[in-house]
């Protein structure tokens, strides 16, 4: 891209479970926008976790206080013509829709994606050994276990991540970004 006065920031949300790929996609995605010389971050949910949410765990009303700190500083970056992306859980709808409903107030656009890796395939994966830990009773509450994970009803794109590489699930992403005219 040759900068120009023009450049128009976005969220680009990757919800979807533990181990469902969000962190890589992320990775990839970021990589190519920035190679391409885009304005980028990615606010990753365990380093926020460490610091703007630090003391904050898994219950229904702290991940609803951490989407939504998350999604306020998205949309910041987003409105000032930065490509934000959010490779965050979020698992409720309501929580969700209040941060789309943000960016729609200030005309910011969020491309939400669901990361649609079935439990069994996150299970098998286990980056962070958590199903185990799960399995094994010494967690509780692991999203889309023991805990509710509510599937976007009408995301921009769904990623079928056990039936893809990760190159080409972030290269889905990408085209979305270019159909809309965000790049
Ligand atoms: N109980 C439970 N449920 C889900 N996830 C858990 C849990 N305990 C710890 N972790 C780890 O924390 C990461 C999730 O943080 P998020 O900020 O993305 O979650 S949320 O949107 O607030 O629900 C998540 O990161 P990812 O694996 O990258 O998704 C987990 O590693
Ligand atoms: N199409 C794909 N997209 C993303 N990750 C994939 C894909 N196929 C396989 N994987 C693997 O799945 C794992 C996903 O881990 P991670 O990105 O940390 O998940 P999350 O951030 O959702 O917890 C990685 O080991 C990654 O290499």
């Amino acid at each position: 891209m040759t900068t120009t006065a023009r450049a128009q920031g976005a969220t680009v949300w990757l919800t979807g479970l533990p181990s469902a790929g969000k962190t890589t996609i992320a990775q990839h995605l970021s990589d190519r926008l920035r190679a391409e010389g885009h304005r980028v971050e990615v606010l990753d949910g365990d380093e926020v976790r460490r610091f703007l949410s630090a003391g904050l765990g898994f219950s229904r009303e702290d991940r609803n206080t951490n989407v939504q700190r998350i999604g306020l500083v998205s949309e910041v970056l987003a409105r000032n013509g930065v490509l934000s992306v959010v490779p965050v859980i979020a698992p409720y709808a309501d929580s969700r829709e209040a941060v789309r409903k943000r960016h729609e107030a200030s005309g910011t656009p969020y491309i939400e994606v669901h990361v649609a890796t079935p439990v069994e395939v996150c299970s098998e994966r286990d980056v962070k050994g958590l199903y185990a830990r799960q399995a094994a009773g010494a967690l509780t509450g692991l999203t889309g276990v023991d805990d509710p994970y509510e599937p976007p009803t009408d995301p921009a794109l769904t990623l079928p991540t056990q039936t893809q590489s990760p190159q080409e699930s972030a290269d889905a992403v990408y085209a979305v970004l270019a159909e809309r005219g965000l790049l």
